[in-house]
């Protein structure tokens, strides 16, 4: 039989593989375990829909067998199986595809990056094994095949016969070297702990023919040896447990084994309720950003079990796209096993855990906000940007429900504040939540505008992020505070100082008419202290939302903000604007017009102009 090579990246990864450092080579009875319960899973799911299959829960389980005369470890399953096809497709690619791409080769350190982020899964087998043959009959066949591979170059698939459905792995060890003994993977003992270890959740019996040695008869002292067959698992999932059996760690070792991340969660919620609906029910919050999470490839959702059969992988029904980071599983003896996901868009049932997951996370990051401040930025700097756009999207029904949740940075000891800390702060002669946008904190620090608000003693938001401001704006204000920002243009609390005089005016027109519709409006500004120009923006659309929705490729062009001069009358600029004749005040208006949009981060429309102007006031 001809060799099939495998696919070009999977043969890189597993070379990458085989050859790591990775120091847990024992997971992989973990991920053999784990595809056979995946298998019979789907054994079970396939017996509700097709009246031809009975699932009896007696007949599945997952058999783990060591030979020390052979040197091989043999697992089988009495799952779905896998058609010669299915050999091909599923063991002849390794991971997604990209994934290769994704992570540079000289990051791979000691292979942990690769099976935590892709789940290589099945492959892992080869870091213990020199061959690996899967014997496998499909559901639908009644032929088997064997695929075999050495993990090298590629592998073979032959017919072989096999009476049962399901798949039997025999891995063949490699041979123990200096560094390395590949024996233990055949000592009963071993093997038992790596299963209680990783598998001791999995909802199928696990068995091993176990030797115990025992009195030869009642009164005998002698011992003999007995072998006989045991499950070594407890089979009690872990979101059955009780909570109090549970340790950080347990927690923690089953968000690895659930490949949700490769982090440490953040936070963990277990949840059992037994109320109108049952569940139980797993949450986490994890600490960092999966690598795809802001591309479309992304699928929020939680695991649905239908009283211990999961019957979906990602209910993305469970999740509001505002926690769509948080991962975990939901198991609940109410729900139909062979429900559509039509219908379980409609299950009264779902809709109701949903309402109750969606309150328990809000709670669970405000307790962590709370309590444990430096953990809650952790969280925020990971996925805040998600809490904003929840606030904006869907024309702000859930601000309500966000709003408490939300961190800026701000001007008051120059650290992330929440929108209830800032107004518990506030002085009683303030009636707004100001707040100052820009690309950084450092740039915000220097604009002009801030210098007054500043002086007044009044704390500003410093808001850095392109969703930001559309937060602010959605929220419109926080306990009945409005925002204000320091930028717009009816920013306006100088209540002593004069009207502008007559003569101002008429130069400000001046200056408008030389500006032409670059600008609304020039006027006499009411915020500046030492800078002697600045734009503000008059309505809805403030200069940097301008820019943001200039950036975006849908063709917001068009939109732009009613930019507004403003003239600080107290600098002694403005003296010389008063006196200087038509064409030096031609000359100096563009000056100032330019010198504004450098300050707030806009392009400038002529650059070369500008030069020549800055040169001609040199001169
Ligand atoms: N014991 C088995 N019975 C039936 N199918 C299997 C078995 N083992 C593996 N497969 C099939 O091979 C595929 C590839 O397995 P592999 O472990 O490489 O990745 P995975 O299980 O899909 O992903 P991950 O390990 O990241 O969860 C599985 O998705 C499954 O379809």
């Amino acid at each position: 039989m001809t060799k099939i090579p495998f696919q070009a990246e999977s043969q890189r990864l597993l070379e990458l593989m085989i050859n790591s450092i990775y120091t847990h080579k024992e997971i992989f009875l973990r991920e053999l375990i784990s595809n056979a319960s995946d298998a019979i899973d789907k054994m079970y799911y396939r017996a509700l829909t097709d009246d031809n299959i009975t699932f009896n829960r007696e007949d599945y389980y997952i058999h783990i067998q060591p030979n020390k005369e052979e040197r091989t470890l043999t697992i089988t399953d009495t799952g779905i199986g896998m058609s010669r096809e299915e050999l091909e497709n599923n063991l002849g690619t390794i991971a997604k595809s990209g994934s290769l791409a994704f992570k540079k080769e000289q990051e791979i350190q000691d292979g942990h990056d690769i099976i935590g982020q892709f789940g290589v899964g099945f492959y892992a087998a080869f870091m213990i094994a020199s061959e690996v043959t899967v014997t496998s009959r499909s559901v639908d066949e009644t032929q088997a095949y064997a695929w075999t591979s050495d993990g090298t170059d590629g592998f073979s698939i032959n017919p072989v016969d096999k009476e049962t459905i399901g798949t039997t792995i025999v891995l063949k060890l490699k041979e123990n070297s200096e560094d390395e003994t590949y024996d233990e993977y055949l000592e009963e003992h071993r093997l038992q702990t790596i299963v209680k270890k990783y598998s001791d959740f999995i909802g199928y019996p696990i068995t091993m023919n176990v030797t115990t040695q025992q009195p030869k008869d009642e009164e005998s002292d002698d011992m003999v040896e007995v072998v006989e067959t045991q499950t070594i698992n407890s089979m009690i999932p872990i979101w059955r447990k009780n909570k109090s059996e549970l340790t950080k760690e347990d927690y923690e070792q089953f968000y690895q084994d659930k490949r949700y991340g490769f982090d440490t969660p953040l936070d963990h919620v277990h949840i059992s309720v037994d109320g109108a609906v049952r569940y139980d029910s797993i949450l986490y919050i994890p600490e960092n950003v999966p690598f795809d999470y802001y591309s479309k490839e992304f699928e929020k959702g939680l695991e649905l079990y239908a009283n211990g059969v999961l019957i979906m992988e990602k209910c993305s029904d469970l999740l509001p796209d505002y926690f769509s980071f948080v991962k975990g599983l939901v198991d609940s003896e109410d729900l139909s096993l062979n429900i559509s996901r039509e219908m379980l868009q409609h299950d009264r049932q779902l809709q109701l855990i949903a309402k109750n997951i969606k309150s328990k996370i809000k709670s669970q990051l405000k307790t962590m906000q709370k309590n444990d401040r430096e953990r809650y930025v952790t969280f925020y700097e990971s996925f805040g940007r998600q809490l904003k756009f929840g606030v904006y999207s869907d024309f702000g029904m859930n601000k309500k429900d966000l709003e408490d949740l939300l961190l800026f940075y701000s001007s008051h000891e120059e650290k992330y504040t929440s929108l209830l800390e800032y107004i518990d702060r506030m002085p009683e002669e303030q009636t707004a939540i100001y707040y100052a946008t820009g690309e950084s904190v450092q740039r915000i620090k220097k604009l002009p505008q801030t210098e007054m608000v500043a002086d007044k003693g009044f704390e500003i938001l410093y808001l850095t992020e392109d969703i930001d401001e559309f937060a602010i704006k959605m929220l419109e204000n926080y306990k009945e505070k409005p925002f204000q920002s320091v930028s717009s243009a009816d920013l306006d609390f100088n209540e002593d100082q004069e009207e502008t005089n007559d003569d101002f005016k008429e130069l400000f027109n001046k200056m408008k008419e030389i500006l032409g519709n670059k600008v609304s409006d020039v006027r006499e500004s009411k915020r500046l202290k030492s800078h002697p120009v600045v734009l503000a923006a008059d309505g809805e659309i403030t200069i940097e939302m301008e820019k943001v929705l200039q950036s975006m490729p849908d063709n917001n062009q068009q939109v732009k903000a009613d930019k507004v001069l403003e003239i600080n009358a107290k600098h002694e600029v403005f003296t010389k604007l008063q006196h200087a004749d038509e064409e030096t005040l031609a000359l100096y208006t563009n000056v100032l017009y330019n010198q504004a949009l450098l300050i707030e981060g806009l392009p400038l429309e002529d650059p070369v102009a500008f030069s020549q102007d800055v040169c001609k006031v040199m001169i």
